[in-house]
């Protein structure tokens, strides 16, 4: 699902995010980034779904070179990737509904399908209550659940996910993580950027731990 190859990203005058990474993820793994504050996750998420660009090196996602798509491609390859970010990039005068329904206005039609979708995810992440609260008017946390919503609302092929659990409390942590778990059953490839280690020490996923934007250790969960 993902590819890259000797990937560099430095930002101006000379902060080197990432130095020459390379690994893949397959198809259908839940794989986690972890690693301080700075040493590049949030980068290497920006890079795999085009928010950022490689300074230098390739980038493969589902089999396309993601640097080099344009126009009805790209939109249609990025259409296959769901992000929750970090800062959560909510529209802030809109409810909570909306802000989900946005994600799968693209092939949802049905405004009916919209509605059952959205408030079942809700449900899912204890959120009934918060329908039609507008975003701006919610806490950190329930911010950050109505983020995971929206990035997997429409059932995207590839999950990108940044800090997801960093304000909850340690049972909306496991509502958090089921909701990931059901969609990577489903299919869903999903790469989660974290420092909670509750998270990524359950299970036998594999986790690459970044520092000082090099990759510094690449190993399986449970061990
Ligand atoms: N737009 C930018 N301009 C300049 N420097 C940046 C930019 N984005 C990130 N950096 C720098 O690149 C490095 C990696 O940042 P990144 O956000 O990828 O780290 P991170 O591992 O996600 O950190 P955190 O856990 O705090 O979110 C840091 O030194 C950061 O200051």
């Amino acid at each position: 699902m993902i590819e890259m190859i000797k990937v560099s990203r430095t930002y101006a005058p000379n902060i080197k995010a990432l130095s020459d990474i390379s690994f893949s993820i397959e198809t259908g793994e839940m794989f986690f980034l972890i690693g301080r504050s700075g040493a590049g996750k949030t980068t290497l998420l920006k890079l795999i779904c085009n928010m950022e660009t490689p300074s230098n090196g390739l980038i493969e996602v589902a089999g396309y070179n993601i640097n080099t798509l344009r126009g009805k491609n790209l939109a249609h390859l990025r259409q296959k990737i769901g992000v929750a970010y970090q800062d959560f990039k909510l529209l802030s005068n809109r409810t909570v509904a909306e802000n989900i329904a946005i994600a799968m206005e693209v092939s949802y039609k049905n405004p009916r399908a919209i509605r059952h979708r959205v408030r079942d995810l809700l449900e899912q992440l204890q959120l009934t209550d918060k329908y039609d609260t507008i975003t701006s008017e919610l806490s950190r946390g329930e911010q950050q659940r109505v983020a995971l919503a929206r990035s997997v609302a429409n059932s995207p092929r590839l999950i990108l996910v940044d800090e997801p659990t960093g304000n909850l409390d340690a049972s909306t942590t496991e509502r958090v993580m089921s909701l990931l778990t059901r969609s990577n059953k489903a299919g869903a490839t999903i790469v989660i950027a974290t420092h909670d280690a509750s998270i990524y020490q359950q299970g036998t996923h594999r986790i690459m731990e970044l520092r000082d934007g090099n990759i510094h250790s690449l190993t399986r969960g449970g061990r």
